[in-house]
């Protein structure tokens, strides 16, 4: 069985009809991924709590919250509590991200760990054992439909290599440009959870996008 998670970006989606975009995607995703910007830690401004809440009661999908925030420690475990799968918060931002994910996993969720494309993978390594999810940007955070960055998969082979010679179980999510042409590469460097807006909701088939890109990550 494939162990391959398609996460489709609400970011990508019109934002006067995301729950539409949710239902579009049901039955062919794994989960929604779910892009909080606080236009202080990426210059960009989206959704917060109250859109999380509401969506969370419109739609099946599991939700794959990435906090592009810049204090995850005081927002993090609320978006546990409004039901979120995954709650991922940026490691850039965090003082003591260990303590942030035994949170996280304390208010029901999972915990993810994510790295901007400036920030070196190896200092992160030893704290993987405490998460379940290893976000790696292969653009920088703040804008959907931007060019995916094929040298920063480079971060992504690093952590595998760690994650597979300690047994972790731990997801390793590819985030920007992620599209038909570029997942087979994420895969191939060893992303199993794969995060698509603009493949995704820029096409006139969503749920078709979805299951496309599935194909081409499972080879
Ligand atoms: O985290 C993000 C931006 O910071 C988005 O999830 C990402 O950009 C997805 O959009 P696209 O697939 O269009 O690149």
């Amino acid at each position: 069985m494939s162990n391959t998670v398609i996460a489709p970006s609400i970011l990508a989606a019109d934002f006067a009809r995301l729950a539409e975009s949710a239902g579009a995607v049901e039955g062919s995703a794994d989960w929604l991924h779910v892009d909080v910007m606080d236009y202080h830690f990426v210059p960009n401004l989206t959704i917060g709590l109250p859109v999380v809440q509401s969506l969370r009661k419109a739609t099946t999908l599991p939700f794959d919250c990435h906090l592009m925030i810049a204090d995850p420690a005081r927002w993090a475990t609320q978006y546990a509590e409004a039901g979120a799968y995954n709650v991922t918060f940026h490691a850039e931002a965090a003082t003591d991200p260990v303590a942030i994910a035994k949170d996280l996993r304390k208010a029901g969720s999972r915990a993810g760990l994510a790295i901007d494309r400036d920030t070196p993978v190896e200092g992160y390594l030893e704290l993987l054992p405490h998460f379940d999810l290893l976000l790696i940007m292969t653009i920088k955070a703040g804008f959907g439909g931007q060019a995916f960055i094929p040298e920063l998969l480079d971060k992504v082979r690093t952590a595998r290599r760690h994650v597979d010679a300690g047994h972790l179980e731990l997801r390793i999510e590819v985030d920007g440009g992620v599209a038909d042409d570029t997942i087979a590469a994420c895969a191939e460097a060893g992303a199993d959870t794969f995060v698509a807006g603009t493949a995704v909701f820029g096409a006139e088939d969503p749920a078709a996008a979805v299951r496309r890109l599935r194909a081409l990550a499972n080879g």
